[in-house]
């Protein structure tokens, strides 16, 4: 078993227990309406708005190997337990975010760093991703102003790591991350895809600051790669309007290609992954009937050891119509059986 945080996505309502020898760090429940982060002494519940009904939600279980400690600093409900940290935060539905996403992310980086810990995976969902703020600036745009103005004065200019920002059904921003205190991590780009961060300014006054996949390697030798939220993009152009094949496809090829050994090499790091090493994948379609071609082309491509959970969202961009993540276990400690 290994030391470093596991994730399984189980039903909702399904014992969330820790498995034996694991210790719960995070739950995050994808359901059918947005409450409150609740927190208790084994770890932070979030809630996101992004299932049709209940039966149709799950719930993303993150473990760890030994027992946390729970806590609270200003609006983040987070856990540790010594050598990895779970944190999240929920801004309610506002006319504007840029000032409350500026506030919450400076608590992030406060409070990582005064705990040395370092984010190595951070997920966003935000209702009304693509619908204009109260100034007429799209949804997404005004999060990512507020986003680079932290990151801007705590100088992070292009070393931040995976990321997925995908909209919710309701219940403003709900974000939540993991951060090492030991081990490392390497920030790997995608060279068929111009780096986030450089996006020319027709996509939003401040660009967006990921990479495109996180290589993490923790105390105990174990290493994995998360991949994150990706779309049919080449260059910084969305590619194939309109085709949620032709998109579904190149989302794939471009998620195969960035995990895949020639990457990783290029990144200094050996033993690149493919897609047949992804597990926990998450997949967002924009439109509900298009989920049953999404289904069957991820069916076709991924391994039929990956939990792959598909959900109905909007997505960053209005022409993309599918985007997905996942997570490649790579090495994993001396000891311990694969995750
Ligand atoms: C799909 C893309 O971006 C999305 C937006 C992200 C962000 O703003 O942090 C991160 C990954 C994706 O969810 C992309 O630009 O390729």
């Amino acid at each position: 078993m290994v030391n470093a945080p596991t994730v399984a996505l189980q039903s909702i309502g399904a014992d969330t227990s820790a498995p034996i020898g694991r210790h719960l760090l995070g739950v995050v429940n994808f359901t059918d309406k947005s409450s409150e982060i609740t927190i208790d002494k084994a770890c932070p519940r979030v809630s996101v708005n992004l299932a049709e009904t209940v039966g149709d939600g799950f719930a993303e279980v993150w473990t760890t190997a030994r027992p946390v400690t729970t806590g609270q600093f200003g609006t983040i409900s987070w856990a540790s337990d010594g050598e990895f940290f779970f944190g999240a935060f929920h801004i309610p539905e506002l006319p504007q975010y840029a000032e409350a996403t500026e506030a919450s992310y400076t608590e992030v980086l406060e409070l990582t760093e005064s705990l040395g810990y370092r984010p190595f995976r951070i997920w966003h969902y935000i209702s009304g991703l693509n619908e204009p703020n109260a100034a007429g600036l799209e949804t997404y745009r005004d999060f990512c102003l507020g986003r680079a103005r932290v990151l801007e004065r705590s100088g992070i200019t292009h070393d931040m790591p995976a990321a997925t920002v995908i909209g919710a059904h309701g219940g403003g921003i709900v974000c939540y991350l993991l951060a090492r205190r030991r081990g490392a991590h390497v920030n790997l780009e995608n060279p068929r895809q111009v780096p986030a961060y450089h996006y020319p300014a027709r996509y939003g006054p401040k660009s967006p600051n990921f990479a495109r996949a996180t290589h993490l390697t923790a105390a105990d030798g174990s290493t994995f790669l998360y991949v994150s939220g990706t779309a049919s993009i080449l260059g910084h152009r969305s590619m194939h309007p309109g085709d949620v094949a032709a998109q579904t496809r190149l989302a794939l090829d471009n998620v195969g290609y960035v995990i895949g050994p020639g990457n990783l090499f290029a990144h200094d790091l050996n033993a690149g992954q493919g897609l047949a090493d992804l597990t926990a994948v998450k997949v967002y379609v924009r439109h509900r009937a298009d989920l049953p071609v999404v289904r069957e082309i991820c069916r076709a491509t991924l391994p039929e050891s990956a939990d792959v959970v598909y959900l109905n969202a909007d997505i960053c961009r209005s022409d993309l119509l599918v985007e997905l993540e996942g997570i490649a276990p790579q090495q994993l400690a001396t000891s311990g059986s694969p995750q």
